[in-house]
This record gives structure tokens, sequence and C-alpha cells, in this order.
């Protein structure tokens, strides 16, 4: 499913922190979010699951306009702050957005089996959350939000914190998702994840400054390295122009 994002703005207490941004991510494709802290990245993935309202604008996912609630079952969110109950096991977590999902018993039993088995977390599935180390808390709060098998899925920051070890293997989980042919929209401020992508979306100050593929936006660099792009667009900030 295509994502059209149309001249999107928003505003809180009269400051407006998305400003006019527009872009399309082809079905399938990773695109990632890359942008300093502040810059409007999960305010944008907000407006996109249809959390909150847009000012103007519109949001479109293939031919239906954003927020439409019957498209929450073929969406999957991965909030910056895991959403799990530290008091529930890993599989009770998981039994609780199958019911949210409105999963049948076999339908569950069986994606909790994959989901698990895809995060390596099959043999602590009986374990309390409160006992898993942060990182198994991101893969817990991954396979949640995959148990129903959206066809997009976004990520708000799934890395931050996490050793490059997990990382990598984190990474693998989502090109592993990528094959059965989700979206996955990734926000992320760690500059050197977008090699993992197809698609960069970079957001300095509410505004988007560059929209392409990754391989493009490295080839007009100097150095092929992308803080080199957000160095131009502060630069002209400073300098009085819009970006
Ligand atoms: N509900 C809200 N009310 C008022 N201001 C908000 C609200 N949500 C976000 N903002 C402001 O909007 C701006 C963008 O915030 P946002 O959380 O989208 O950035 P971000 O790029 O995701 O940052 P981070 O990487 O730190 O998570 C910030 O100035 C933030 O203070």
């Amino acid at each position: 499913m295509d994502i059209q994002v149309s001249h999107v703005s928003k505003s809180f207490d009269r400051k407006q922190v998305i400003k006019d941004v527009a872009f399309t991510i082809p079905s399938g494709e990773i695109c990632c979010f890359l942008g300093p802290s502040g810059s409007g990245k999960t305010t944008l993935i907000r407006l996109m699951i249809g959390a909150i309202g847009a000012d103007s604008g519109t949001i479109r996912f293939g031919d239906v306009q954003m927020p439409n609630l019957g498209m929450l079952s073929k969406i999957g969110f991965m909030p910056q702050n895991d959403a799990l109950y530290d008091d529930l096991s890993a599989e009770s977590n998981l039994r609780f957005f199958g019911g949210l999902y409105q999963m049948n018993p076999g339908q569950l039993k069986q994606r909790m089996n994959e989901v698990l088995a895809l995060v390596n977390l099959s043999e602590h599935r009986k374990k309390l959350v409160r006992h898993f180390s942060g990182g198994m808390k991101k893969r817990l709060s991954l396979a949640a939000s995959i148990l129903h098998q959206p066809e997009v899925l976004f990520l708000d920051e799934p890395t931050v914190g996490i050793d490059p070890v997990l990382r990598r293997t984190i990474w693998d989980q989502f090109h592993e998702i990528k094959k059965s042919g989700t979206t996955i929209v990734v926000s992320t401020h760690v500059m050197d994840e977008v090699t993992e992508c197809d698609k960069a979306a970079l957001i300095y100050n509410g505004a988007l400054i560059e929209y392409d593929a990754v391989d493009r936006l490295l080839e007009i660099t100097d150095n092929g390295k992308v803080e080199e792009l957000f160095i131009l667009a502060s630069g002209r900030t400073q300098g009085g122009a819009a970006v």
C-alpha cells in the first residue's frame, strides 16, 4: 500500500511543528524519518497513523484518506516508550494485543509462535515483562506491533538506547518483516541507520529538507555522510532562507 502525504501542516499552541510536508512512500519499502530531537518525527508518525489530525493537507494509504477507523487493522505501531504490561508475561501481553486486533484464538496462537520466534523470545514467553531487559522489551514490543500482520508498520525510534549488536539484530528483523511486503516507516536520529532504508525523509525544524532514495541522497553529499545535509540546512536557516 503506497502512502501519500500531501502538504501536511500541524501546529501546537500556535507553534507550527510540521510545515507543509509532502512525500510518497511506495508500497513495500522501508522509509526512515531522520532528524534531530524535536524536529517533528513523532508528530509526523502520529499524524500518519491518525492519532492526531492535521491542520491542513491530506494523508492517504492507498485510496483511503486518513484518519480512517477501518485502516487500524492494517497498521502496526511501535511507540517510542514500550506500551507493555510489566505484570504480565510476554505471551499474556501478546494475547492482550491479539484481543485488541480481534484475532481469533487459532490465528492468535499461530501468530504468537511466529512473532516470538522472529524476535528470539520463544523461550522467554512465560516470563513476566518486569524481568525483561530493555532490549527484550523492545523486541517484544516489535512482536506486538506485527502480530496482526499489518500492511504498514510504524516504528518510532525502535533502536534508541540499544547496543550495536542488538541494533543489528533488530534491523535484520525489520528486513525480514519487509520480505512479507510490509511497508515500514521508521524514525531515528542515528544517521548510520539510513543505509538500512530504501528512502529517507530528512526532517529539520518540522520541514522536509530532503526526500529521496538513500543511494541518491548519499551521492549528493561530498563525503557520503547524511549529516552534511543537515549542516547545509541549518546554514540556510541561519541565513534566513526557508528550508
Ligand atoms: N502534544 C504536544 N503539544 C505541544 N507541543 C508538542 C506536542 N507534541 C509535540 N510537540 C512539540 O512538537 C515538536 C516536535 O516534537 P516531536 O516529538 O514530533 O519531535 P521528534 O523529532 O520526534 O523528537 P524526538 O527525537 O526527541 O522524539 C517539539 O517542539 C515538541 O515540543
